[in-house]
């Protein structure tokens, strides 16, 4: 089966189960394929198996435990960007010492859970941060293993929101006072150089951003070997597109092999991978049901139980999802926007959708197990959604609907 099995999914392929799941679970309600997400693991591995490579899922993708799990069992490593991220690897049976820790504000509370629990790296982003990791590894007593994270100013010719490798974005180090920033990181106490890495953006459909960046790093890498600093990694960060419509991103063994190509004058260095999307994203769906459909002059709305609140990105990024019936109907289709409960204008999954629809019907938005369930909010007091895995023959309620009461269990009224 195709990497990207955008029209014919595990989970689309048994409608009749998703159309059970949600009898049994309700809607609204992400499902996604245990195989699915497997097999993208794997396609990163199986084309990096050639060089010494490590795949750090990118945990805000989805941080789901048993999607952690999952990954773990295979061997994965992880990217994070938090204490919390840190806390689900951990809870998950991850192994901490394949963790990499990126994020622009890490605080000395993280950076010490992070030095106890022994992670592979982080992946600092200022000056400042290196000195606040040394002072912390120093009241440890430890050596905090660290990589520059270099923002190489390449244009990753994505969403303005998604794009993070210019020099107008907040991340990174600029890559021309990179050498200094070595030179520094050298001369503090308790830290251990171990690598370089980038992350230039997400959603990225063709592989020259990156090539391009890597082609910055490793001349760098080459440079500081020069000044006596070796690195034993370099991270690539993640960033690999999906085909949410009729763009074409590269399979990940094209990308993979190219960076591997480019690489090659390096053999002993390890690659790092952070790809978050692209393993998770066609893994999974969100279902919903038709509550309402509604005509304002001419103009046609399916009222659907999931909103904005459930799936941010159409209403934040104007990020187009496909859309589709979980029982086809036959006959006349109509062109509707599918909006949903929130009160906002900007709440909606899909505008412009041809579908024959009815009242009670279920619907999915597809390619959305990464992004979905991790930006979801309780907004309009909703509470969020359950999560499910099919794997194979069983299916597993991963995460179960909150409760209105688990809405306001950590309030309180006034005395
Ligand atoms: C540092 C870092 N690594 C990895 C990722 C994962 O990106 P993606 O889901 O596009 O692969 C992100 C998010 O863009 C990130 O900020
Ligand atoms: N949340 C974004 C991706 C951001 C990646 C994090 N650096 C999306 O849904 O496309």
């Amino acid at each position: 089966m195709d990497y990207f099995n955008y029209n014919n999914d595990e989970l689309y392929a048994e409608q009749a189960k998703v159309a059970d799941i949600a009898a049994q679970f309700g809607t609204p309600c992400y499902v996604y394929s245990r195989a699915t997400l497997e097999r993208h693991y794997k396609a990163f591995c199986d084309a990096a198996s050639h060089h010494n490579h490590l795949v750090c899922y990118a945990v805000k993708a989805n941080s789901n435990l048993a999607i952690l799990n999952t990954l773990a069992r295979l061997g994965s490593g992880f990217d994070i960007v938090s204490k919390g991220e840190l806390a689900r690897v951990i809870k998950a049976g991850g192994d901490t010492s394949k963790v990499v820790f990126s994020g622009v504000a890490k605080t000395h509370d993280e950076i010490a859970f992070a030095l106890e629990h022994k992670i592979k790296c982080f992946n600092v982003e200022s000056e400042a941060e290196l000195e606040r990791i040394s002072h912390v590894a120093s009241e440890l007593d430890v050596n905090a293993p660290i990589s520059i994270r270099v923002n190489p100013d390449i244009d990753a010719k994505t969403h303005p929101y998604i794009s993070t490798g210019l020099k107008e974005n907040k991340f990174g180090i600029d890559i021309k006072v990179a050498v200094d920033v070595y030179k520094k990181a050298a001369n503090l106490p308790n830290l251990d150089i171990k690598g370089i890495d980038f992350h230039i953006g997400s959603q990225l459909t063709e592989v020259e951003p990156f090539i391009a960046a890597l082609k910055k790093v490793i001349a760098l890498v080459k440079e500081l070997a020069t000044h006596g600093i070796k690195l034993s990694h370099v991270d690539v960060g993640g960033g690999l597109g999906v085909p949410y419509a009729q763009e074409a991103p590269p399979h990940p063994s094209q990308y993979v092999s190219q960076i591997t190509q480019c690489l090659a004058e390096l053999p002993n260095v390890e690659l790092i991978f952070e790809p978050g999307r692209a393993i998770a994203a066609n893994a999974g769906i969100l279902v919903t049901q038709v509550e309402y459909l509604k005509q304002n002059q001419g103009k046609h709305f399916a009222i659907v139980d999931a909103g904005m609140n459930d799936l941010l990105r159409p209403s934040l990024y104007q990020a187009w999802q496909n859309i589709i019936a979980v029982k086809p109907r036959q006959g006349k289709t109509e062109n509707y926007d599918i909006v949903g409960p929130v009160c906002e204008t900007g709440d909606f999954l899909g505008k412009d959708r041809d579908l024959c629809i009815e009242a009670g019907d279920l619907i999915a938005v597809r390619s959305a197990g990464a992004y979905g369930f991790t930006m979801s909010s309780n907004y309009n007091s909703r509470p969020r959604v359950a999560e499910i895995m099919v794997d194979g023959e069983q299916i597993h309620v991963i995460r179960q609907r909150e409760t209105i009461d688990d809405l306001y269990r950590n309030e309180c009224t006034l005395p």
